[in-house]
């Protein structure tokens, strides 16, 4: 485990560079909060293969390069199905932990100092997996994660859009007994065709239950679905969001009440909504003065945590330390953090040298 009082320390276990729009090789790693993270997506083959073994799963690749050669995406939904596949190795308590653990570290080295997480209960559920397992698994990591990691958590259960709203009715009455463990409710999985409307209900019920909430929108789905979001959800946060820029009325609404937009620069490029990280709006909607952030969604499978998304856009797109600052400082101010914790990731992030 790092040492939590050094702020250069690496993690155990395998890590990336942790150049967060840093310039020299050993450069402390800008402070972000990551904010878009499904935890089911954090699953690397190394680790997939791991709990295959250990859990009698017959996984359909040969090793762990023939799965990876598999990471060849062409939209969200030819992602999500090798996503839902591998999940099928998360069987315990102890699968869970190891998941959230493993995610820590990585994070740790890349310089997240707090990380709202997704997890999707259906997918597990569906499987015989008790929701409780999920949970407590997940959660019995998290509580580590500031003495282990430095890292500061909150959990966000998404609903799987493409099943019915009963379902998601059903998965948060279950969730009911661990609601005091989870802080959001968010709403994920294939967006064209499964509008954020279909799931009034259920967050009216997470409202009432003192939850926030957050929903990917405008990722493939159209601008009408962030509206939607805002309008019928009562969103606290878009997840994604980059399709906004369609509606120049929605960018209007989004900038005067400073929605937070969850972007992921390196999982838009794998699941082809832009072709080139090069073509990427990023920039275009720091201009605009949306609350922007850098995110990495399902870094196992999209190519790199969130300091290789932060780096990766310093490369491409050119930007600044400025710009750089602005998107870590966005990443706090839209994070379901107290004030006085925000004000001290916020003195972190105006303190750091590039
Ligand atoms: O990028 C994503 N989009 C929608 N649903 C998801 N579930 C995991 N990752 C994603
Ligand atoms: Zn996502």
């Amino acid at each position: 485990m790092p040492d939590p009082s050094d702020p250069t320390a690496g993690p155990a276990g395998p890590a990336r560079p942790a150049q967060a729009g840093g310039c020299a090789p050993h450069a402390p790693a800008l402070p972000t909060a990551e904010l878009h993270l499904h935890i089911e997506g954090t699953l690397e083959p190394e680790l997939a293969f791991a709990l295959a073994r250990r859990n009698g799963v017959a996984l359909p690749y040969a090793s762990e390069d023939e799965l990876r050669a598999a990471y060849s995406f062409t939209d969200l939904q030819s992602f999500l199905n090798l996503y839902y596949a591998l999940m099928d190795v998360l069987r315990t308590e102890e699968d869970f932990a190891e998941l959230a653990h493993a995610y820590l570290a990585r994070a740790r080295a890349q310089g997240v100092r707090h990380a709202e997480i997704f997890f999707d209960p259906q997918a597990h559920v569906a499987r015989g997996v008790p929701i409780g397992t999920v949970i407590d698994g997940l959660a019995r990591a998290l509580d580590q994660a500031p003495e282990a990691y430095g890292i500061t958590t909150r959990l966000i259960m998404c609903f799987l859009r493409d099943e019915s709203a009963e379902s998601a009715l059903a998965t948060f009455e279950a969730a009911r007994p661990w609601l005091g463990r989870i802080t959001a409710v968010g709403l994920d999985s294939a967006e064209v065709g499964n509008p954020p409307s279909k799931f009034r209900e259920v967050f009216e019920r997470a409202r009432a239950a003192g939850l926030k909430c957050v929903a990917h929108a405008g990722e493939e789905g159209p601008p009408g679905y962030v509206w939607e979001a805002l309008d019928i959800l009562g969103v606290d946060r878009i997840d994604h969001g980059v399709r906004c820029l369609e509606d120049e009325a929605l960018v209007a609404r989004l900038v005067a009440d400073q929605v937070p937009l969850t972007v992921c620069p390196l999982s838009n490029v794998r699941l082809r909504v832009y072709e080139d990280l090069a073509d990427h709006p990023l920039p275009a909607m720091l201009a605009a003065g949306l609350r922007v952030c850098v995110n990495s969604d399902d870094p196992a499978y999209f190519g790199g945590y969130v300091g290789d998304n932060y780096t990766a856009v310093r490369d491409a797109l050119g930007l600044d330390p400025t710009a750089l600052r602005t998107l870590a400082r966005n990443s706090f101010l839209a994070a379901f953090l107290d004030e006085e914790t925000r004000a001290g990731y916020l003195a972190e992030v105006d303190a750091h040298a590039f």
